[in-house]
């Protein structure tokens, strides 16, 4: 280890986009890609790829965006070590706006002199800001390849997602075309779907006209996924089957799940002896994830459940769930009202998943695929709020006992139409969808 790698080792733990703060992971070893300026330049500024291991010997890898100074660094850049053949100081560029401007000027010539700025909202990547119109974002966490959510935003190009306007590609590991960020379209005078609902329901403010808005917007990005990715059929065997071994891991680490456990496997139990259609699919599809804006609803983020590995994250799914992903988001919403349980927020929340259902399928719902899904999600709510939010467990654990207890609303809500095993057996299907 050098003390170049244990000053990255310590910068990590004060940047907001390492999700191993406090670990114990360590830099091990940095594999430096070729430079983005030209030679010569000053800054010069280039990726580095940084292998991390935590105590238990596991590794990840992580870009570091690096600059060299000739001379001194510019006031506010962190500065990391000096090189050591060149005197040059080292900084991480994504706190050095001199070597940023020079960064964006080699990758994308055609914003060369647009102002650079480093967005500040909380986030796992970093993300640069280039004037008032477009975001270049910077993958942090790295897997050799292509990035699933660059990857389904050029594939859909535009409609409710922002528009891609520039791919950086890395050559890592050697010979392996790896995305490291990507330039998209800044939606103008967006607000994240998540404050704007928690903000309603607080005050009691109906939803119903937004989420119906939101149904649409999915629906039809659901339909341009198909489009560009094809679709398949599941068996709902299979899915109910992995829906059960995701149960049964999750009681391991969720012992309070074990009294609904027999409940919750009736759920997935009904989605046996169906056929589902299955294609793309968000897969982490909440109310973070999406942003209104005078243009209406944008839908970001298409990298799935953050556990999930890449494979499983692009792997074929059925859309609902995504749907039962925006219907648990707005039972969550409910926490921000005075009395989430009481009749307000209830009230509330029935109305923004009825205009959520109705607007992306009229109302024509498959009840128990739904629920299946719904409880799914909710098993997996339970174990990502004991990992990371201890104290939001509550939410998704008062769903699970209202499945358990029969009393969710997917099993009496009016909007609802039980097709259950009907999805390839009549001539309704595009309808049904
Ligand atoms: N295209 C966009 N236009 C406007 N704001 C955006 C856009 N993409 C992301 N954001 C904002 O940035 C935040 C973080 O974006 P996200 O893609 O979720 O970051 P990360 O993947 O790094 O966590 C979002 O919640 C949203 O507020
Ligand atoms: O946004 P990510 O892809 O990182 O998704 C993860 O974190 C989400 C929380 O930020 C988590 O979403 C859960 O909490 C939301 C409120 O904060 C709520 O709207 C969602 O319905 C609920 O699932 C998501 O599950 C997790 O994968």
């Amino acid at each position: 280890m050098t003390a170049l790698h244990d000053a990255w080792t310590a910068h990590l733990e004060t940047v907001r986009w390492f999700g191993g703060k406090g670990s114990g992971a360590r830099v091990v070893h940095l594999e430096p890609l070729a430079w983005w300026t030209p030679p010569d330049a000053d800054p010069a500024v280039r990726s580095e790829i940084a292998t991390l291991e935590d105590p238990r010997g596991r590794t990840e890898h992580y870009q570091f965006l690096v600059a060299h100074h000739g001379g001194a660094a510019p006031d506010g850049a962190t500065v990391l070590g000096a090189d050591p053949d060149t005197g040059a100081a080292i900084t991480d560029a994504t706190t050095d706006l001199v070597a940023l401007a020079a960064f964006v000027a080699a990758t994308a010539p055609d914003f060369a002199g647009v102002p650079v700025g480093v967005w500040a909202g909380e986030q796992s990547n970093t993300t640069l800001t280039l004037g008032d119109t477009d975001l270049y974002k910077l993958f942090r966490k790295v897997e050799p390849g292509p990035n699933l959510d660059t990857e389904v935003l050029v594939a859909l190009s535009g409609g409710a997602v922002p528009e891609v306007r520039h791919r950086l590609v890395g050559d890592w590991p050697a010979g392996t075309l790896t995305d490291l960020g990507n330039i998209c379209e800044r939606i103008a005078g967006a607000t994240d779907g998540w404050v704007l609902a928690t903000r309603a329901c607080a005050d009691e403010r109906d939803f119903a006209d937004e989420a119906h808005a939101l149904g649409v917007a999915l629906r039809a990005v659901h339909d341009q996924l198909r489009d560009a990715f094809g679709e398949q059929t599941a068996s709902g065997d299979v899915l109910a089957g992995v829906m059960g071994e995701r149960l049964d891991a999750a009681l391991d680490a969720a012992p309070q799940l074990a009294e609904h456990a027999d409940a919750l496997r009736a759920r997935f139990d009904a989605l046996r002896g169906s056929e589902l259609r299955t294609q793309r699919v968000h897969g982490d599809f909440h109310l973070g994830q999406t942003l209104a804006s005078p243009a209406g609803w944008t839908i970001i983020d298409f990298e799935g459940e953050p556990a999930k590995t890449a494979a499983e994250r692009r792997a074929f799914d059925s859309v609902w769930r995504d749907v039962a992903g925006m219907t648990r988001s707005f039972d969550y919403a409910r926490s921000a009202h005075a009395d989430p349980s009481g009749p307000g927020a209830t009230r509330w929340a029935d109305r923004a998943r009825e205009g959520f259902l109705q607007g992306y399928c009229e109302g024509t719902t498959q009840a128990a695929v739904l629920t299946a899904y719904e409880t799914d999600k909710a098993v997996y709510e339970v174990l990502y709020e004991l990992r990371n939010r201890p104290d939001w467990v509550d939410i998704p654990l008062r769903a699970v006992s209202d499945t358990g207890s029969g009393h969710h609303p997917a099993t009496h809500h009016p909007s609802m139409t039980d097709h259950r095993n009907t999805e390839h057996s009549n001539t309704e299907q595009s309808k049904e969808r």
